[in-house]
């Protein structure tokens, strides 16, 4: 940030020093409006400090020269002055002076300085990289070189396909495009092609248009443009506009990500990631709607791990929960994306076979059996017991139902001996 002060007092010059030293100023002190206008063609200021007499001009004449200039002529002014003739101090504000700080109190430039941070670029906390669809390099350089007060990096596009080439290289926080481009494409149609595309359908997009075309700015947003702005662009407008449109997107994306990590916390198992009984539940309870309603096949199988007290008394428990881990690795593995595999609490794990009947289920379960024997998690043999169940297609069957038929399958397979299954009909 970048302060400019005209002051030909060094006594005023080491005061208004010593008091913008705490806002981290890059600040250029000069002590006339010659050298002032010098410093301002060479850097650009976010605000100037100026005295009401300098050796060659007022304060006044400086700012009327800045404002009918091309050079930052929208720079926040203040003139810093003894002055109390309210006569001259009114004319300095018609000449353009954002305001009049008096000598006796400075204090109040400081308060200024707190109402003109929120509107200038160095307030947005805005990084990353913008793409700009414009036919004219000399419109674009100029877009770039006020993107770059904005801290956005931008890339520039003379055309549809280029722009489109771009995109597929790189991210982008924001895309502006022009609505008039050369070779009969419009900034309207890109706008369109882009919401079509699922990756950037919450991209912001800000629209240049032309201060006459209403029309085009209607059909811009109608075509999924987020916002527009008119030539000529005011600089203040057009960071105002990208800072909303990139904030209320981060803002936007930070809520899908919340949104999506306290899903995963509902419905998953913290150690394994697989699905946690209750939303099991949930699903199960579709699942076995839809399955009764259309006729459809539906089984469901319970694993649980043999002696598996056993493992964590002789290797500990974490050796336990990394078996677990991966066994259930294994799982998701094992089956479709189509079915549901849970833990469903300690060394139990259910499995929702979609359009499966109970002799298919069976055969996977035997499958599973042989898989997890060889897996050796941790260099331990480890098997399952698996019980089977089918829905009864003569019967309304709820999975509670099925699920206690297939617990009940399981208690045989343990019975029996373990590492097996049995599937249980009725
Ligand atoms: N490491 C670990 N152990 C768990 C976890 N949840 C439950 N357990 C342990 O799993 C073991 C289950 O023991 P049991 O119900 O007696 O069953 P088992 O030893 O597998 O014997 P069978 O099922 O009869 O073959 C207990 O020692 C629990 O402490 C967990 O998240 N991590």
């Amino acid at each position: 940030m970048r302060a400019l002060i005209i002051e030909p007092s060094p006594t005023y010059q080491r005061i208004l020093s010593r008091m913008l030293d705490t806002y981290d100023f890059d600040m250029t002190f000069v002590d006339s409006a010659t050298a002032g206008f010098r410093a301002m063609r060479e850097h650009h200021h976010q605000f100037v400090c100026v005295a009401m007499y300098l050796p060659d001009l007022t304060g006044i004449e400086f700012c009327q020269h800045i404002r009918q200039g091309s050079i930052n002529n929208e720079v926040p002014i203040f003139i810093v002055t003894s002055e109390s003739n309210p006569e001259l101090l009114s004319s300095a504000l018609t000449a353009g002076a954002t305001d009049i700080i008096r000598k006796d109190d400075l204090p109040r430039l400081e308060e200024a300085l707190h109402t003109l941070i929120p509107l200038g670029p160095f307030r947005y906390n805005i990084s990353g990289k913008a793409l700009y669809l414009e036919d004219s390099l000399t419109v674009a350089n100029a877009t770039d070189a006020k993107l770059k007060r904005l801290g956005l990096q931008m890339d520039h596009a003379f055309s549809i396909a280029e722009a489109h080439h771009l995109l597929q290289h790189n991210k982008y926080e924001l895309i502006m495009t022009d609505i008039v481009l050369q070779a009969n494409e419009t900034g309207i149609d890109f706008i369109k092609q882009l919401r079509s595309e699922t990756r950037f359908q919450q991209t912001p997009i800000l629209a240049v248009t032309s201060l006459e075309s209403i029309n085009r700015r209607i059909q811009a947003l109608q075509s999924g443009a987020n916002d527009y702005i008119s030539k000529p662009v005011l600089d203040e407008e057009l960071f105002a506009r990208i800072n909303n449109l990139i904030s209320s997107n981060r803002l936007v994306e930070q809520l899908t990500r919340e949104r999506q990590r306290l899903l995963e916390l509902a419905t998953k198992d913290h150690l394994t990631g697989l699905y946690n009984r209750h939303f099991m539940g949930e699903v199960a309870k579709r699942r076995f709607a839809e399955a009764y309603r259309n006729h459809l096949p539906l089984s469901v199988l319970v694993i649980d791990i043999d002696h598996f007290k056993q493992i964590n008394d002789q290797y500990g428990h974490q050796t336990g929960d990394n078996v677990l881990k991966c066994l259930a690795e294994a799982l998701r593995q094992q089956f479709n994306d189509d079915d549901y595999v849970a833990r469903f609490g300690g060394e139990e794990f259910v499995v929702l076979l979609n359009q499966t009947e109970l002799e298919p289920a069976r055969h996977k379960a035997a499958l599973l059996c042989q898989t997890l024997q060889q897996l050796k998690p941790e260099n331990i043999i480890t098997t399952v017991s698996v019980g089977a169940a089918s829905l009864n297609p003569a019967q309304q069957e709820y999975f509670d139902e099925v699920f206690a038929r297939a617990d009940k399958a399981l208690y045989q397979a343990k019975q029996n001996g373990r590492n097996q299954v049995v599937a249980l009909v009725e």
